[in-house]
């Protein structure tokens, strides 16, 4: 087990965000993280790479209680895209895919051919390596995006957090990045809006809902018609596709009793 969250819990402003979720991930797993706007897929990512504290409850990397690693530690281990991540303006992408090689560098260590090669293999992962050269602010939200995802990749971590990473992108782009996600040598929590997308590239699958665990487990097993209806308050008919053997969940109308 890589990522164990136990009994987690974490409020803001009096309301309870994140109500006691239980979660173990596999070392190498992709994990889902499906559930409706404000069901606290943000709020657990960014519980599980330590940016905030669980007020009870207690979250693991590896055997180390997330909150007794040290900082440095902890950046060269793990890495997080969020959502509408920003970056200052008066940089290529070069400088920002660099950026992943901070928490592996001393502020007085020469810049290595591993630091090169880390950036160039994570640049040619999101397809950026042509573009390296050129201004952040000139380019497109998807292009920013993978240029993000590239910096995370950089940083060659263990375990790899990313909210949304399909935002933005088109749809060649968004098979491609999840694809390259399923396949790292890594361990992944990804938190994504698309079921259908997610059935077909993750490996387990967790429903959020009210800041709780509705469902976890395999795709096939968890994506239910009853469970979408309930949680996404949506009619669906699910199948298996004839093509990759996973569910396919054809949306049908909106379903309000
Ligand atoms: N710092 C905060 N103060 C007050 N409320 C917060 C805070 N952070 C998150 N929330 C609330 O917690 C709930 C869960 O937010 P979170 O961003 O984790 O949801 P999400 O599942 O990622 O949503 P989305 O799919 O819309 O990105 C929301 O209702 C949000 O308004």
């Amino acid at each position: 087990m890589t990522i164990s969250v136990k009994d987690a819990r974490w409020t803001a402003s009096g309301k309870m965000i994140v109500d006691g979720i239980t979660l173990d991930i596999e070392a190498g797993q992709m994990l889902g993280l499906l559930g409706p706007n404000g069901s606290g897929k943000s709020s657990l990512l960014r519980l599980i790479c330590g940016l905030r504290r669980v007020e009870s409850g207690v979250i693991r990397l590896g055997d180390d209680e997330i909150g007794l690693i040290p900082r440095a530690q902890l950046s060269r281990r793990i890495a997080i895209v969020e959502q509408q991540a920003t970056t200052d303006a008066q940089v290529t992408v070069n400088d920002v895919v660099r950026l992943g090689r901070t928490p592996h560098r001393s502020p007085l260590s020469q810049w290595t051919m591993r630091d090169d090669a880390a950036v160039n293999h994570a640049l040619e992962s999101v397809g950026m390596l042509e573009k390296r050269a050129q201004s952040w602010h000139t380019l497109s939200g998807g292009e920013r995006q993978r240029v993000h995802i590239a910096r995370a990749l950089a940083q060659t971590p263990a375990e790899l957090l990313l909210d949304e990473p399909t935002n933005h992108l088109d749809i060649q782009h968004q098979l491609d990045i999840l694809s390259l996600i399923s396949r790292l040598p890594v361990t992944s929590v990804v938190a994504l809006h698309d079921l259908n997308l997610a059935a077909m590239f993750c490996d387990r699958i967790a429903i959020l809902h009210h800041g709780r665990v509705i469902a976890a487990g395999d795709p096939g097993t968890v994506l239910t018609e009853e469970l979408v209806a309930d949680v996404f308050g949506v009619r669906t008919f699910i199948d298996r596709s004839p093509h990759h053997g996973k569910p396919h969940i054809h949306f049908l109308a909106a379903h309000r009793s």
